[in-house]
């Protein structure tokens, strides 16, 4: 039985018909289903947690049908993760889970490799716990700049716009240009395993990444590999605006890395301390730091879906 949990809402709206021409073809393979349709947010953790408690002993596929966002909260409302199969239709603006792992974005494609499934794939998840709650993810937390892109787009006229356009993929880019401008770097500390501690004085932002992209396709992180049991930190510390505006563009080709300023490093588990309430996200869902966030990687925890031929970034 195939559960499917989907945003309608999802690129400004886009989901609910990419989920219509997704369900003709469920009706013509004539396959057993049920569909959840999300109405506000957080509502698909509630359903995923209500599938996989009352579906107690049975293997599970679950399909989450919209943007990261939707693909984090059904990750974060699965209570065995043994029990489940976990597949991804993508509708969103950003699609960086997909990107990442290679798996497909047209609709018929990617429906048709869920039904007749020919390869799967085992990948870690990262964990972030900031204390009054744990959170997983599958593609990036971040605290700092990313984030507060992250606040913005949740709400963004822009984002609405550019996803009429078909442009949603730039959603991120421009917001990150506005809130270039308005972030403000401070002293962020990241502690790693045995107690390495190293503060980022003027860090715009620091982010614990499961995969290479984040924000429609930057690659922050160029070597980041969802199956190694590790997380890539990626810090940006003490680069004026005016650089890291250079700097993102060549993020979309992983050439950012040439930047004095930008850190990258790996690590089983991490803790980020700042003095200063920021703001945080894990694969674009908004939270704030309020002192210190300890993240680690769960390796393999999460059986997917995954398609022949993958190109993974
Ligand atoms: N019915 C709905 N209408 C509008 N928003 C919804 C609805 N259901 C859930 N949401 C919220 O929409 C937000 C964004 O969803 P999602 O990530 O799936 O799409 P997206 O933002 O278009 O894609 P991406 O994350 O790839 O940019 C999430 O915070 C989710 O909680």
């Amino acid at each position: 039985m195939y559960y499917f949990i989907v945003n309608p809402g999802s690129r400004s709206g886009a989901g609910k018909n990419v989920w219509q021409k997704a369900e003709q073809i469920l009706e013509q393979e004539n396959v057993e289903y049920r569909v959840y349709f999300t109405g506000y947010r957080y509502h698909a953790t509630r359903i995923a947690r209500e599938i996989t408690s009352r579906t107690d002993g049975e293997r599970v596929i679950l399909v989450a049908v919209g943007g990261d966002g939707t693909v984090n909260e059904v990750l974060n409302g699965i209570t065995d993760f043994s029990r489940v199969l976990f597949g991804y239709l993508p509708t969103g603006s950003s699609n960086d889970f997909a990107r990442c792992l290679g798996l497909p974005t047209d609709t018929e494609t990617a429906v048709r490799n869920l039904l007749h499934p020919s390869r799967f794939d085992r990948i870690d998840l990262g964990l972030a716990d900031f204390g009054d709650r744990k959170q997983y993810f599958a593609v990036s937390c971040g605290c700092g700049f990313d984030a507060a892109v992250c606040h913005e787009a949740l709400s963004s006229r822009m984002k609405k716009l550019l996803n009429r356009l078909h442009l949603g993929k730039l959603t991120y880019a421009g917001i990150a240009l506005k809130q270039l401008v308005l972030s403000r770097p401070g002293p962020v500390t990241v502690i790693t395993e045995g107690g390495r501690a190293r503060t980022f004085s003027r860090a715009y932002f620091v982010s614990a990444m499961n995969c290479p992209c984040e924000g429609g396709g930057l690659r922050l992180a160029p070597r980041a590999d969802a199956h190694d049991g590790l997380l890539d930190i990626f810090v940006v510390n003490r680069l004026n605006r005016f650089f890291i505006s250079l700097m993102l563009p060549t993020a979309y080709a992983g050439l950012h890395t040439i930047f004095p300023g930008v850190h990258l490093y790996r690590a089983r588990a991490a803790e980020f301390k700042s003095a200063s309430r920021l703001p945080a996200h894990t694969d674009g869902e908004a939270y704030f730091l309020e002192n210190a966030v300890k993240i680690s990687c769960v390796p393999r925890a999460l059986a997917l879906i995954s398609a022949p031929d993958t190109h993974k970034f």
